[in-house]
């Protein structure tokens, strides 16, 4: 049965409760940048794998230089040197002090190193014997075996993103191919018979297809793999069919346009006619109300506003915690960030959740909320470049300067330079 007119938040987790995570694949390291951990990781070597030195100067005894002063330095007797990537096999005596470099394995019998500074010797490689001017401490630097990571410990967990810091985090422990999940592929679908491809010159009543691009640049940054359709007349059969050629290659499908209430307004009948169920059709939002989602052979099918900046929003609320669910996301789900509303916006308040584009900066400490005073409009879309994120002002409810609302943040909130306060522009 399909649901009518569902609260945002009920049609997040309707979506949430159907989405899963598709299968998992192993890849190298090297290619796993931006995607999902599928198990949890273990290190199967210490980190550092032997303890080690920290800096370059001598490994000694520190017990043997305790006295050590600039006035009555200890001499040592310079037994080798050891660089990184080499072992010394000589065990160091009372007295004895081997020429040791960052990296390199402390020797056996020596439990310091004391930095060249510390010495007489750091010009004179050759030098058979050095003096030492200050005491060290036991351990001193000297890295740890382990110190860093310890054998058998858990390194990263099931559903964590891979970043920088993971892929050298895999690689430290040597782990070359690692299973992550695949990345979920996301078909898009723009219907209307005024789309035209970029290929073609505009003709009248016609206009560029620019959903599926923007729909292209959303899947990509929330993780997925966008698979861009031919787009097609807003006529059941051609829908239909489209979208049961589609089926089988995608994990998911967006279409975008008509949804809402016009003659050519057929994705609901389409999805029925493709096999599949219309679970819930218009939230309480603006823009964006009449965002419908529907199952067609167990996968699900996002059905977004043609509106460019509606389908924009209803893609921010409702199919970028999908995607992220789908690729493995541990928390697919990005809380809105409270944020100081800065500027009241001039919205009459009405009995639906209205969605505003605001810059979103860092003044004073805190992220506060201006949202343009201009471009609000759910056709216009030149004004969805430039903002951080949408606020919400919730329905029925007057909103003041000064008041916390909640934003979805499309980027982190830039910081606000004094003299081009954001907001101040206006058409
Ligand atoms: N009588 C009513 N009319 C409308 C209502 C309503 O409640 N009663 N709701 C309005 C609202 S709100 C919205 S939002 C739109 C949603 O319409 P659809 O989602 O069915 O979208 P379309 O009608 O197909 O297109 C709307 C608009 O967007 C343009 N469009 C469509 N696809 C693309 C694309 N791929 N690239 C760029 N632009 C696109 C399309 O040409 C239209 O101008 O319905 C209102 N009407
Ligand atoms: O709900 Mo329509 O969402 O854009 O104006």
């Amino acid at each position: 049965m399909m649901r009518v007119g569902l609260s945002v938040e009920e049609a997040i987790q309707a979506i949430m409760d159907y989405v899963k995570p598709v299968n998992s694949i192993e890849i190298h390291v090297k290619d796993a940048f931006n995607y999902v951990l599928a198990e949890d990781m273990y290190a199967s070597v210490p980190v550092p794998p032997f303890d080690r030195s920290m800096m370059d100067g001598f490994a000694i005894r520190a017990e043997d230089v305790q006295h050590a002063t600039p006035e009555h330095p200890v001499k040592l007797r310079v037994q080798g040197r050891v660089g990184a990537g080499e072992v010394s096999d000589h065990i160091l005596m009372p007295g004895e002090a081997i020429r040791i470099m960052t990296g390199a394995p402390i020797p056996r019998g020596a439990n310091a190193v004391a930095r060249f500074e510390i010495t007489d010797a750091q010009h004179s490689p050759d030098a058979e014997h050095i003096a030492v001017l200050l005491p060290v401490r036991e351990g001193e630097s000297i890295s740890v075996k382990g110190e860093d990571i310890q054998a058998g410990a858990k390194i990263l967990e099931k559903g964590a993103v891979i970043g920088a810091a993971e892929m050298a985090l895999l690689a430290t422990v040597g782990v070359s191919k690692v299973t992550v999940y695949r990345k979920p592929i996301i078909g898009v679908l723009s219907s209307g018979r005024e789309l035209i491809g970029l290929e073609h010159p505009l003709a009248p009543g016609k206009i560029y297809n620019s959903n599926s691009y923007m729909l292209s640049g959303l899947i990509s940054a929330w993780g997925g793999i966008p698979y861009l359709l031919e787009q097609v007349d807003d006529e059941v059969n051609a829908v239909a069919e489209a979208i049961q050629m589609a089926m089988p290659v995608v994990d998911a499908l967006v279409t975008t346009g008509g949804v809402s209430v016009g003659d050519y307004d057929v994705m609901r009948e389409a999805y029925q006619q493709a096999g599949g169920q219309v679970e819930f059709w218009k939230v309480n939002m603006r823009p964006g109300t009449p965002f419908t989602f529907a199952t067609v052979v167990e996968k699900p099918v996002f059905g977004l506003s043609g509106n460019p900046a509606a389908g924009y929003v209803n893609a921010v609320l409702f199919l970028q915690g999908a995607i992220r669910a789908m690729a493995g996301y541990s928390e697919p789900l990005s809380k809105p960030l409270q944020v100081v509303l800065a500027d009241v916006p001039e919205w009459k308040t009405i009995g639906m959740d209205r969605f505003l584009r605001a810059r979103i900066v860092i003044e004073e400490g805190r992220a506060a909320a201006y949202p343009l005073a201009y471009g609000q409009s759910a056709g216009i879309m030149s004004t969805l470049s430039g903002i951080q994120g949408f606020i919400r002002i919730l329905a029925r409810t007057e909103v003041k300067q000064g008041d916390l609302v909640e934003a979805y943040l499309l980027e982190m909130p830039i910081p606000a330079l004094n003299n081009t306060l954001p907001g101040g522009e206006q058409e």
